[in-house]
Order: C-alpha cells, then sequence, then structure tokens
C-alpha cells in the first residue's frame, strides 16, 4: 500500500530527475513538496512500517520483525523504481581508497554471502550499501528527497571528492549482531596536526554504533555517547571501527564500540552508544 502510494506520487509529481538534477527542486511547487512529505512521513508512521536498507533493491516484502524490542513493527523494502538511474552506492571501492583499505574490503567481501548456482549461501557477513541521504535507506537508494529538503546530506556523504573526508564501509554480521567499519580518514578531517579530529571520530562511531541499532531496533536516535580517546589517529590511516549489541531493554538498544589499527593492536578509541527507538513521527513532532 505504502509503495503503491509512492509510486503514485512519483508519477503524479513527475519528480524523476536526470542525476546532474538532483536536489533541484525547480519542478516541483513547494506546497505540493510540503504536503507530499508529510504524506510519506504519515504513510510510514500510520503503517508502523520500519526502514530495511539492508535488503538493498529487492521487491516489497513484509516480515514480522524485532522481537528483541517487543514492538510490531514490520520491515518495508521496495522495489527499485522502474524510472530512475541506478543509486550511488558509496560503500563501494574507487581510487582513493588505499592498497590497506582495499585489502580489508576484499577481507570481508570474501566472507559475505554469495549465490552459488542459484542457491544463496548464506555467508555470516554482509556489505550494507551506503547512500548520501538517511531517507534513502528506506528505497534501496532511490531518491526520495525531492520531497523533503532537497539539499539535506547524511554528513558523513556530503562530499563528491572521493577520499576527502569519511571512506567507509561497514561490513554486518547478523549472527553475532556486530559489524565492522572500515575507514579511512581524508585530509579534510585534520584536528591535530597531521591527525584525525576527535569530532570526526565521534561522528563515524555514531554513524557505526547507529547502524548497527537501527538494523536491531528500526528507527532509533542517539540519545547518549560515551567516548574514550585512547591514542590519536594519523590522517590518511585505515582503522577498524567494531562495534556489537550489548543490550535490549524496552525501547534502549546500548552498543559498544572500539577503533583499532587495522591489524588490531593499537586501540585508538573505545565507546559506548545508547539510542532509543522512536516513531518516524518524532523527527516531525507528529
Ligand atoms: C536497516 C538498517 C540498515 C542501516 C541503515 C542505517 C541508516 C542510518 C545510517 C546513519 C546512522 C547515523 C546515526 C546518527 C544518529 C544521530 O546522530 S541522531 C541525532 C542526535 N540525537 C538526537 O538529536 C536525539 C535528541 N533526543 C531526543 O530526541 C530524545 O531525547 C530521545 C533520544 C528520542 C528520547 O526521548 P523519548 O523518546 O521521549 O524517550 P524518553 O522517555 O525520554 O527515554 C526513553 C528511555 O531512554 C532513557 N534515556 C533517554 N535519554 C537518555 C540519555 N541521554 N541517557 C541515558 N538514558 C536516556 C530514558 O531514561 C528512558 O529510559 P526508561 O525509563 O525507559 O528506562
Amino acid at each position: 500500500m505504502y509503495a503503491s502510494h509512492l509510486a503514485n506520487l512519483h508519477r503524479q509529481t513527475n519528480i524523476q530527475e536526470p542525476r546532474h538534477l538532483e536536489g533541484s527542486i525547480a519542478k516541483v511547487p513547494v506546497g505540493m513538496m510540503i504536503r507530499q512529505g508529510f504524506q510519506v512521513v504519515r504513510g510510514l508512521h500510520r503503517h508502523g512500517m520500519k526502514w530495511s536498507g539492508l535488503a538493498g533493491r529487492q521487491p516489497i516484502n513484509r516480515v514480522p520483525v524485532s522481537q528483541s524490542m517487543g514492538v510490531g513493527v514490520r520491515v518495508l523494502t521496495m522495489s527499485s523504481w522502474p524510472f530512475s538511474s541506478p543509486p550511488r552506492d558509496y560503500s563501494l571501492p574507487n581510487d582513493s581508497w588505499s592498497p590497506e583499505m582495499r585489502n580489508l574490503y576484499d577481507h570481508y567481501n570474501a566472507l559475505c554471502e554469495v549465490e552459488e548456482e542459484g542457491q544463496k549461501k548464506r555467508g555470516p557477513w554482509r556489505r550494507l550499501p551506503s547512500y548520501n541521504r538517511t531517507l534513502k535507506y528506506a528505497t534501496g537508494g532511490q531518491c526520495l528527497s525531492k520531497v523533503l529538503q532537497a539539499k539535506a546530506r547524511l554528513f558523513t556523504r556530503n562530499t563528491e571528492e572521493p577520499g576527502a573526508s569519511f571512506e567507509y564501509v561497514v561490513f554486518l554480521n547478523k549472527q553475532e549482531k556486530s559489524c565492522v567499519c572500515i575507514f579511512q580518514a581524508g585530509h579534510l578531517l585534520e584536528g591535530p596536526p597531521g591527525h584525525v579530529h576527535g569530532g570526526a571520530i565521534a561522528t563515524i562511531i555514531d554513524s557505526v554504533t547507529g547502524t548497527i541499532a537501527t538494523y536491531l531496533a528500526g528507527p532509533v536516535m542517539t540519545a547518549n555517547l560515551n567516548i574514550n580517546y585512547r591514542s590519536p589517529i594519523s590522517l590518511g590511516s585505515v582503522v577498524l571501527v567494531r562495534s556489537a549489541l550489548e543490550k535490549t531493554e524496552g525501547r534502549k538498544t546500548l552498543i559498544s564500540c572500539q577503533v583499532t589499527s587495522a591489524d588490531g593492536a593499537r586501540l585508538h578509541t573505545e565507546a559506548t552508544g545508547l539510542f532509543v527507538a522512536i516513531n518516524v513521527g518524532h523527527l516531525f513532532g507528529t
């Protein structure tokens, strides 16, 4: 129902645009955009839908989930729009990745689920796609940004220059309820000379812990981040950000996190994050 509502929305408003016009609002009257933005959010809210970027671009599929949270939410995954270009997945390798980053990516990629002779062999790891709008996780990367704050970009994906700021890819281990992020810190993230800014480290920790909390509990917001910086991270280096579920308690999900050197020998940062499950309407005052 929600999918057909969105498909109608797109047909009615003709909001499909070539990629280079992404972010443009010229074609859609502002009043209509606001109205439709609220319709989208109300739709999500009313149907108790939970976003699932993990499913990527798959047919619509609703299944009961989140027993751990004790709430009756359903997963919404959405088929790809037939009328737009493929979305950019920011967590795929690009030329700015160092050989070390590429090797680590290849290592975890080799441990991911694969399809052989038509059979899906489920490996414990799964690479998560990454987009430049959080809303795109609801659609497997397709663009809802025409209707809600068109110029907004996910903080960690807000530059088009590969390697300049956050280069990262997250692999999720469903069995262990943990994930590992391979993170290469670009030159725009300088804090102390030659080293990564503490706020940038907090940002990647928030993103990684927030991602696994979202996977486990649906839409959440960070309520508390507790960070201990143990040793500085050199600009341009590659580190591992490992996160795992510590516990869930009602609407609360507690996630632990360690940032280490790529070989695991040096601890850079330790953190915990508390995430509270929200209704999407919480973000829009409904
Ligand atoms: C499918 C997935 C694929 C992956 C797909 C990923 C997509 C995505 C990727 C990007 C990932 C980015 C991740 C960034 C995430 C942000 O950066 S979020 C932005 C920063 N955070 C905020 O702005 C939050 C601001 N705060 C708030 O809105 C509200 O305070 C909150 C957090 C929603 C909680 O408010 P509330 O809903 O009214 O809940 P409230 O009743 O106050 O508290 C509920 C419980 O939590 C406790 N609590 C609340 N706050 C605290 C606190 N600070 N300390 C301790 N306890 C607390 C309360 O004591 C209460 O406990 P109990 O009494 O139930 O035991």
